[in-house]
């Protein structure tokens, strides 16, 4: 995937400014950049979310800017989100059995048809295995610890067997346990895929990332190595600048 160009403009205030994002296929690329720096933007952007003021996004050569987001999803980019988005009140398997029956049509008509959902059993089982929650699949999401939720929604994404996933703030809020059991997740299911994430902690940057673009004030600072962006001077001039010291070590 990558992007030319690629702009955005909120009412006269240039929110991404003419990005060229490269992101090789089977990498897991980083994004990162002080609060503001438009990561968030460009996320959306990806997704079909916002529509782009100029600039392409090709994906496997086709040009998906500006298409609607379940166009984007269905050419096989999924996003995994910052805020969660389950049902207290569902199991881990009802939320996998109904992401799965979801590109099929059938959609919210999902407990009309109990005997049709249990057609994705054994899959919703394979991907909560493959994040680590196979022996909680009976259980309420609002039972999770917050990294298990986190989890549960990587698997979620997962569903839409997607070959570019992005992660938005994968680690967010978590204590370190969480942390490095994530840094090994994301490293399990980026097999096969292109991953393309946010994440303000540079041991998970650090850990996970094949390459990093650095973006300040909607621009492309620095693109290379975790090595060689943190040893930029620019890149280290603009995390001095920023006061949240959301930059942990
Ligand atoms: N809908 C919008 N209308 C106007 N301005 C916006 C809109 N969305 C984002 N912006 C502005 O665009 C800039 C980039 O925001 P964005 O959320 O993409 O940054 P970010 O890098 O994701 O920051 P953070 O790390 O804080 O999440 C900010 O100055 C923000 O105020």
């Amino acid at each position: 995937m990558r992007t030319v160009d690629l702009t955005k403009d909120f009412r006269g205030f240039t929110a991404v400014n003419a990005v060229n994002l490269d992101v090789a296929d089977g990498t897991i690329h980083a994004l990162v950049g002080p609060n503001g720096a438009g990561k968030t933007t460009l996320f959306n952007l990806l997704t079909g979310f916002l529509t782009p003021t100029s600039g392409q996004i090709l994906l496997r050569g086709e040009d998906i800017a500006g298409q609607q987001p379940e166009k984007i999803t269905h050419l096989g980019v999924a996003r995994s989100f910052q805020i969660t988005s389950l049902f207290d009140q569902m199991t881990l398997l009802e939320h996998l059995e109904l992401a799965l029956a979801s590109p099929t049509g059938l959609g919210y008509r999902f407990w009309t048809s109990r005997k049709k959902l249990g057609a994705f059993r054994e899959r919703s089982m394979e991907l909560l295995a493959e994040v680590g929650l196979a022996d909680r699949s009976g259980q309420r999401a609002g039972s999770l610890a917050y990294g298990q939720k986190r989890a549960l929604e990587i698997a979620l994404a997962l569903a839409l067997d997607p070959t570019l996933l992005l992660l938005d703030e994968p680690t967010a809020g978590m204590g370190l346990e969480d942390v490095d059991r994530t840094i090994g997740l994301v490293k399990k299911v980026s097999a096969g895929r292109t991953v393309v994430f946010v994440d303000h902690n540079m041991h998970v940057v650090g850990s996970l990332a094949d390459r990093v673009t650095v973006l300040q004030s909607g621009e492309v600072l620095a693109e290379g190595t975790y090595d060689e962006v943190r040893g930029d001077d620019r890149v280290i001039t603009a995390y001095l600048g920023e006061t949240g010291g959301e930059t942990h070590e």
